[in-house]
């Protein structure tokens, strides 16, 4: 892609790694010796980045890729209204229906994978991309990379193909 552009949004939200298994896979020799605690299947929250660039080879009319503005409404609704103060679950996750009995009644944001940083980067990722394609721009903008920062020193970053 010639050009780029970033818009970056932020939200709060909820989770829990309960595929985290630290001890277990072939990773777990790079913690050899290490006193360690899976502390990610804990509830937790995180003060989340995001950070979505799309591209293209040439500019339109008004001379930009397309106005941040319009990357801002294509996500607000999904950030602002599902994702932000909501706790984030996979439906998957075993303690999913005893906690959709007793917090169903808050904000919760179900999805069908373990809500890790690259699995969520990939779902904003598709998100825009159907957004796009929905909009018939699939072929004047491209979706280059979504970038997830869950913490101040983590991040995740899906390209698609
Ligand atoms: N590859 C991934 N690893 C981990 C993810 C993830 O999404 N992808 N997520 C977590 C947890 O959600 C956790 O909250 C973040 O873990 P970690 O970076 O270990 O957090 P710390 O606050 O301990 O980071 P430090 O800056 O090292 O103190 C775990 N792993």
């Amino acid at each position: 892609m010639k050009y780029e552009i970033t818009k970056i949004f932020r939200f709060e939200a909820g989770h829990r790694v309960w595929k985290q298994d630290l001890r277990s896979g072939k990773t777990a020799k790079l913690s050899e010796g290490v006193v360690i605690e899976n502390k990610c299947v804990n509830l937790h929250g995180h003060s989340y980045v995001l950070e979505v660039t799309v591209g293209s080879d040439t500019l339109n009319e008004q001379d930009v890729v397309v106005d941040f503005y319009h990357i801002k409404s294509a996500l607000k609704d999904l950030v602002d209204n599902v994702f932000d103060h909501s706790f984030i679950i996979d439906v998957n996750d075993p303690i999913y229906p005893k906690f959709k009995e007793l917090f169903g009644c808050y904000k919760i944001t179900e999805v069908d994978f373990c809500p890790t940083a690259e699995a969520l980067a990939k779902y904003f990722y598709d998100f825009l991309v159907q957004k796009l394609k929905e909009a018939g721009l699939e072929e004047d903008i491209k979706v280059v990379s979504v970038t997830l920062w869950e913490t101040a020193t983590g991040k995740a970053t899906y390209r698609g193909e």
